[in-house]
């Protein structure tokens, strides 16, 4: 079978507000970051599929003839196919770590896509500029790469569409199937995602994501925040169960926290409207920044905050900023919200502050006009044919 080589990128995301209460069916606001992650797919003809995954020092090799023999003819490929792999691979349950959770997505998605014909002889390397697990979205931005990449390696999407600056992007119905295969990558690494992430991943820019539905913010303000990273590792999976087991041990008392974590997600989404539609004012970011801190403490009684979190919050309200956790919590990433008038000598020491806990802190802007989604490089014009990764 003759693959076509291809490099894919897609972006990481900030939730600004919903994190874990939109796994139980209440709204989240995301927004894609110009952070992203890359995948380059190369056709060999060695017999073996290999994957290089450098930001989580993962470097296997499998011969066809093996992976073959997990396939049963004529099956349709689901979650019997995940529990062969895993057997294959030694795993038990417990044993998903970083590494095995990042291959496990990759054979899955590989041996679902080209099981049914011959399996390509292949090497696909992975790499980001986004920091694994700290919640900007590093699985879903992994798994989008692999669905786009290997839905077209294997002819289920066609050829993308060309772009004038040598990108390239796909039909609305391909990018579909991409975000279905980059969920079913979300399923493998994080138990039981809401499909935010990985729909962020796909369409980029912001939107509102509800029980599966996505109603794009055409019409959003450019808004500048700062993003830091505790590097407190944590894992999704553990996180988004964690709070399962808190809303099942005390229903009525965290069901109206979702509730309110809604009516928050709804609130600022209407803030934010509002800021489009009329001159931005010094009442719409204090409406902005109390939505943020009330949050903060849901997220807190949800049970997914960490000291270092407190610890963001803490040294940015020192310098009237506002900062909430982004993403699963547990550690990670926050955000805080830059106001237009804040001077860039208080956000310099804001950064420094941040710095010296041993934090990883950066500007960045997020809303505003442009898209930021799935996108595959002419491979000519990207990467030389013949370049190793
Ligand atoms: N660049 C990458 N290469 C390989 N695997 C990755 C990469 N980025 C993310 N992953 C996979 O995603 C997992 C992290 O997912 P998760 O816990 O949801 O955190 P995040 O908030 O970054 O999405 C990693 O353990 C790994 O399996
Ligand atoms: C906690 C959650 O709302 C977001 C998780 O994001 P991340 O994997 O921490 O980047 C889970 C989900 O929506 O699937
Ligand atoms: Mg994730």
């Amino acid at each position: 079978m003759k693959v076509r080589d291809c490099l894919v990128s897609a972006p990481g995301k900030a939730i600004l507000h919903g994190e874990h209460a939109v796994v139980h069916g209440k709204v989240a606001l995301a927004v894609s970051l110009n952070r992203r992650t890359y995948l380059h797919l190369k056709a060999t003809s060695d017999g073996t599929v290999c994957i290089n995954l450098p930001n989580i020092d993962t470097f296997l090799c499998w011969n066809l003839s093996e992976l073959k023999q997990l396939l049963e003819a004529g099956q349709r490929l689901d979650f019997d196919l995940l529990k062969r792999l895993r057997d294959f691979m030694g795993l038990t349950n417990g044993n998903l770590d970083t590494s095995n959770m990042a291959t496990l997505t990759f054979l899955y998605i590989y041996m679902s896509l080209f099981g049914s014909g011959e399996l390509p002889s292949l090497k696909v390397s992975v790499w980001s500029e986004l920091p694994t697990g700290a919640g900007l979205g590093s699985s879903a931005a992994y798994s989008v790469c692999l669905a786009a990449a290997l839905l077209c390696a294997s002819g289920a999407i066609p050829a993308p569409l060309k772009e004038w600056d040598h990108t390239c992007r796909w039909h609305q119905e391909d990018l579909e199937l991409i975000n279905s295969w980059a969920f079913q990558g979300e399923m493998i690494i994080h138990g039981n995602p809401s499909g935010v992430d990985n729909t962020v991943g796909t369409w980029g820019g912001m939107l509102r994501f509800l029980a599966g539905k996505i109603i794009p913010l055409s019409r959003v303000p450019l808004i500048r925040i700062l993003l830091t990273n505790t590097k407190v590792p944590r894992s999704t999976k553990v996180l988004v169960a964690r709070v399962k087991d808190r809303i099942n041990k005390f229903p009525p008392i965290m069901i109206p926290v979702l509730d309110t974590v809604d009516a928050v997600s709804s609130t600022c989404e209407k803030v934010l409207t509002e800021m489009t539609r009329e001159p931005i004012t010094g009442e719409h970011y204090n409406t902005l920044e109390e939505l943020i801190d009330i949050n903060q403490h849901l997220l807190n009684v949800m049970g997914v905050g960490h000291p270092a979190l407190d610890m963001v919050c803490r040294v940015t309200l020192a310098k009237g900023l506002h900062s909430k956790l982004t993403g699963a919590g547990g550690g990670g990433c926050g955000i805080t919200l830059l106001r237009p008038e804040t001077d860039s000598a208080i956000i310099q020491s804001t950064m420094q502050d941040l710095k010296d806990c041993g934090f990883d802190c950066w500007e960045t802007s997020i809303g505003g006009p442009g898209f930021n989604k799935v996108s595959c490089f002419n491979g000519d014009f990207a990467l030389n044919r013949n370049d190793e990764i």
